[in-house]
């Protein structure tokens, strides 16, 4: 664990840049911090590894004060990861992230062996290796970054804004890596963004910090976004944050109606003896193939058995994997108002309508405001395991 401890930060022209700093980071977590610019997220991050002394206060890893510590035993106990990697140009990829097995004094052999390791776990192609850093896109060099912390394995990893210099989708693939990479390495990971939405997409905890490096909020995404401590937190988080939260609400519970869908080669006497009971404005069904894969949606009353005649279904989504927010978008772009529901392998479990989502989301909410008030005031401890993230 991370403990930062009334830290505080005066640079010498007298910029109070932090000011009587606590935080907790907790180990096999990713802590993030976040906040409007010129809010001090660099500075702790860099006090951190010693790259910037505190003017006062005491940062502790696993107990230890860092201060005690030789720096370079300490930086090299933590990966370091800035915006646009911050490569060295004059060293083929391969090299860059062989550096600090390297420094270690590792074999050229062994080092180069870990760095092709590291390579393929970052999702790189082998044959880049040979290649430079300005032969790489912005978000491949990104990936190098990474994997260069990653090398001598150091328990902890310092990440500055790494990826707000590469657009939009390729951003969203390196979070969906950062995560996958935690999620089989489990480091304590400190990372600054100043975009909330990337907060909340890789963020265990959450950390937002207001002007003059003070603590405005500490807390895990789903409680950040239900109950932000402040207007200025609340402001942060930008208008939307309520369809934001459903991204932590789970489909599993949710009711799907079986009742509604038909493999193509269905009888049709048995499709409108199955839906007759039922209110007749325009309730869809949906067709599937033979090996209950979604085609489209038909109404029930003129299906003539021919599968170019039906509606697009649109897109499903995953019962358990993907999150209420998606489940709701679905049903929101289907012509029907219906969402798709399928398990792992693509196979149709259900549909839902927007009424049942709804209906699941308020079913959500009072079970979690009720798990809140039983395990007190909704405020987690920072000792408590992260709450269990849904990323999509
Ligand atoms: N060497 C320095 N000397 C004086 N002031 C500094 C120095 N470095 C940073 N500052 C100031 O300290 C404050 C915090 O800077 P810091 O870089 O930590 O903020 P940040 O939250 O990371 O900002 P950004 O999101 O823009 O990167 C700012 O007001 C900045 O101008």
């Amino acid at each position: 664990m991370i403990a930062i401890e009334e830290v505080s930060k005066r640079y010498a022209d007298g910029t109070v840049a932090v000011d009587r700093l606590s935080l907790e980071i907790p180990n096999h977590s990713i802590t993030v911090l976040v906040g409007p610019s010129g809010c001090g997220k660099t500075t702790t991050l860099r006090m951190i590894n010693r790259m910037i002394e505190p003017s006062s206060g005491t940062i502790r890893v696993n107990g230890e004060d860092v201060q005690r510590q030789p720096v370079n035993a300490l930086r090299r106990s933590m990966g370091y990861v800035i915006q646009n990697a911050g490569l060295f140009q004059h060293r083929t990829i391969i090299d860059n992230i062989a550096t600090v097995p390297r420094l270690l004094g590792w074999s050229k052999q062994r080092a180069r062996a870990r760095a092709a390791e590291l390579m393929e776990r970052v999702g790189l192609d082998k044959d880049m290796a040979r290649r430079y850093p300005y032969q790489l896109s912005g978000g491949q060099q990104q990936r190098v970054g990474v994997a260069r912390a990653l090398a001598a394995d150091p328990p902890i990893l310092l990440m500055d804004e790494p990826f707000s210099a590469v657009d939009p989708v390729v951003r969203r693939g390196l979070q969906e890596e950062l995560l996958r990479i935690q999620g089989e390495l489990g480091k304590a990971i400190v990372f600054v963004t100043h975009d909330m939405d990337e907060a909340i997409t890789i963020g265990d905890r959450i950390a937002v910090l207001r002007k003059g490096g003070r603590l405005a909020q500490f807390a895990a995404p789903d409680e950040l976004l239900s109950s932000p401590a402040d207007e200025f937190v609340e402001e942060f988080l930008g208008g939307d944050r309520g369809i934001r939260g459903l991204s932590f609400l789970s489909t599993g519970d949710l009711e799907l109606d079986r009742s509604r869908v038909f493999p193509i080669d269905a009888d049709r006497q048995r499709i409108a003896q199955a839906t007759s009971a039922q209110p007749a404005d325009a309730q869809p069904v949906l067709v599937t193939d033979i090996d209950g894969k979604p085609i489209g949606w038909t109404d029930p009353a003129a299906w003539n058995g021919d599968a170019g005649t039906l509606t697009p279904y649109g897109q499903s989504f995953e019962i358990g994997r993907d999150s209420l927010r998606i489940a709701l978008d679905r049903a929101v772009l289907s012509t029907t108002g219906h969402a798709v529901a399928v398990d792992g392998s693509g196979r149709v479990l259900g549909i839902a309508g927007q009424e049942t989502i709804s209906a699941a989301i308020r079913a959500a909410r009072r079970q979690h405001a009720a798990g809140s008030a039983a395990s007190g005031q909704g405020k987690d401890s920072p000792q408590d395991p992260p709450p269990v993230k849904a990323t999509r």
